[in-house]
């Protein structure tokens, strides 16, 4: 698909210039030295992330792989500011994350990250316009009262603006992922955080869905980091990433 451009004063603007922070050229994300720890009812400690270095910048897409329990779920939670590193440090946006509060953390969570999850997490009971104008709820300004506006506009973007009205139940996974896609972007987030986008689709289907959703990224100028198994997903990032024991190495071949 070609010739997509996302919505010319789009959501989020307010938001994000209130909460660009320092300039571009910047690294949206950098981890430096990240563990993650976790006390086991037995009292013992498991680490699941050790020293992970990683910057990620806008525009960038960086796929990262790993076995089942390597802790990619775990990396991407951190990136997200949903869980916080045990030790090291990150920053999002040039400001260190443990020095935010609960709060600030979900506000620049909400205004800046978006998710993509493998299962689509959408609404049941909702409409397709109206599961991509939940992000909206939460903003201000323009975004806010136009948001069914902007959201029809978004879902235009990703194919399916004759299915605004249909409930997710009517949608193929294919056209549920690319729903979802759309809710990720609708606020104009600086990251997208993609957790096995193809993995409930079929090869056919998750290759289009993936190639469409690093298109609208790579047209929002936004950082899209994509969790996957499938080779040919990675493949499709700039930068690739393997989580190999806790330890986050660059490439896709565990080190011999
Ligand atoms: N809160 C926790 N308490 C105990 N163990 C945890 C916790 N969170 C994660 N783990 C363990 O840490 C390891 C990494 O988990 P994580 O979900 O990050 O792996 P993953 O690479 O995403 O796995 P998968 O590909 O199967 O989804 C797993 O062994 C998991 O059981």
């Amino acid at each position: 698909m070609s010739g997509i451009t996302l919505p010319v004063d789009g959501p989020g603007a307010q938001e994000q210039a209130q909460w660009e922070g320092p300039p571009a050229a910047g690294a949206l994300v950098s981890m430096s030295g990240v563990t993650r720890s976790v006390l086991l009812p037995d009292g013992t400690q498991l680490t699941i992330l050790d020293g992970v270095d990683l910057q990620v910048h806008r525009g960038d897409h960086v796929s990262v792989v790993g076995r089942s329990g390597s802790g990619k779920s775990t990396l991407l939670n951190i990136l997200g500011m949903l869980d916080l590193p045990t030790t090291g440090s990150m920053e999002f946006d040039g400001i260190p994350v443990e020095s935010m509060s609960g709060n600030a953390r979900a506000v620049k969570r909400g205004s800046s990250v978006g998710f993509i999850f493998q299962q689509f997490n959408l609404l049941a009971e909702r409409t397709a316009l109206e599961n991509v104008m939940t992000p909206l709820l939460y903003a201000r300004g323009r975004s806010f009262w136009q948001r069914e506006k902007i959201a029809a506009d978004m879902l235009e973007k990703v194919g399916l603006g004759n299915r605004l009205k249909d409930k997710p139940q009517k949608l193929s996974g294919g056209e549920q992922q690319r729903v979802a896609i759309a809710r990720a972007l609708v606020r104009r987030p600086s990251l997208i955080l993609a957790d096995e986008p193809t993995g409930a689709l079929d090869i056919a289907t998750g290759q289009a869905v993936m190639a469409l959703l690093a298109e609208v990224v790579a047209e929002s100028g936004a950082a899209l980091v994509t969790i996957t198994h499938d080779p040919g997903v990675a493949a499709l990032a700039d930068r690739h990433y393997l989580l190999d024991g806790g330890h986050l190495r660059a490439g896709t071949e565990p080190a011999a």
